[in-house]
């Protein structure tokens, strides 16, 4: 068995000032995985998959993706759907679209249309124009979109409503190749914890555990959203 993470961290830190965000993140992630990655506000979930895409410098340790540390070789192979909305507010849905297409050579152009179509968003619908849950959406399917090898997408069913979660939910369990990775951040882990394989649970900047799900389950006896409240309880 390949036991190469696609994507890994080692000895992670990040400082903000005085704050250290990220101190000490050690994780593996094998290829064709489902991972959730799980904290309470302000553990480093965002800094970390920032560092990962390329988007921030670490001040120690190193993330690994396909072997390589972030830069232009690992954003080929890493789709990232950042916590905040990053298209232009005056583009079209189709606009964005076609921009994905002339950006990345494995964005399929076909299945973007056929999610959006899916989710109700027109291909003349201006993107200032959509509420933010629909901004959302649109985003996550040009992300999924990408026949990437790593997935890394930041709280993507946020402002999602129940009935589109559930979609997006399948849909990202149907889109995307069998060897890729996916690992995203979230707080309704109610919503995701059947489509988990693992979760990474983050507390202060540190790993408290990386488990399986399954595994969590039988040992705790409890589901993985029980599990967390008892964990992190204020
Ligand atoms: N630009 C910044 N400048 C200073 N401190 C920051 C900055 N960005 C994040 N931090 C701090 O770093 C820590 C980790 O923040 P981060 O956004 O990574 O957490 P998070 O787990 O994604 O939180 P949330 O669940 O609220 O999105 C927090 O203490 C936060 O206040």
């Amino acid at each position: 068995m390949n036991e190469t993470g696609i994507y890994e961290a080692r000895g992670l830190c990040k400082r903000y000032g005085r704050k250290m965000a990220l101190n000490g993140v050690t994780f593996s992630v094998q290829p064709g995985k489902l991972v959730g990655l799980l904290g309470p506000n302000g553990s480093g979930k965002t800094t970390l998959l920032k560092i990962s895409a390329g988007l921030l410098t670490a001040n120690g340790g190193m993330v690994l993706i396909d072997g390589n540390e972030p830069g232009i070789c690992t954003k080929r192979v890493t789709s990232y759907l950042p916590d905040r909305m990053a298209l232009a507010t005056e583009m079209r849905a189709a606009d964005a679209v076609s921009l994905y297409a002339d950006f990345y050579a494995d964005f399929d152009a076909v299945k973007a249309h056929a999610m959006l179509a899916d989710l109700h968003i027109e291909a003349q619908d201006r993107i200032g124009a959509m509420s933010k849950g629909t901004q959302e959406k649109m985003q996550l399917c040009l992300t999924m979109s990408r026949a990437a090898k790593l997935y890394l997408l930041d709280e993507p069913l946020g402002g999602v409503d129940p009935a589109a979660r559930e979609y997006i939910l399948h849909t990202i369990l149907r889109n995307y190749s069998e060897d890729a990775a996916l690992v995203l951040s979230t707080h309704l882990i109610g919503d995701i914890e059947k489509a988990l394989d693992e979760v990474i649970f983050l507390k202060e900047g540190t790993v408290l555990q990386q488990v399986g799900v399954d595994a969590l389950r039988e040992e705790t006896g409890r589901s993985v959203d029980e599990y967390f409240r008892e964990v992190y309880k204020c």
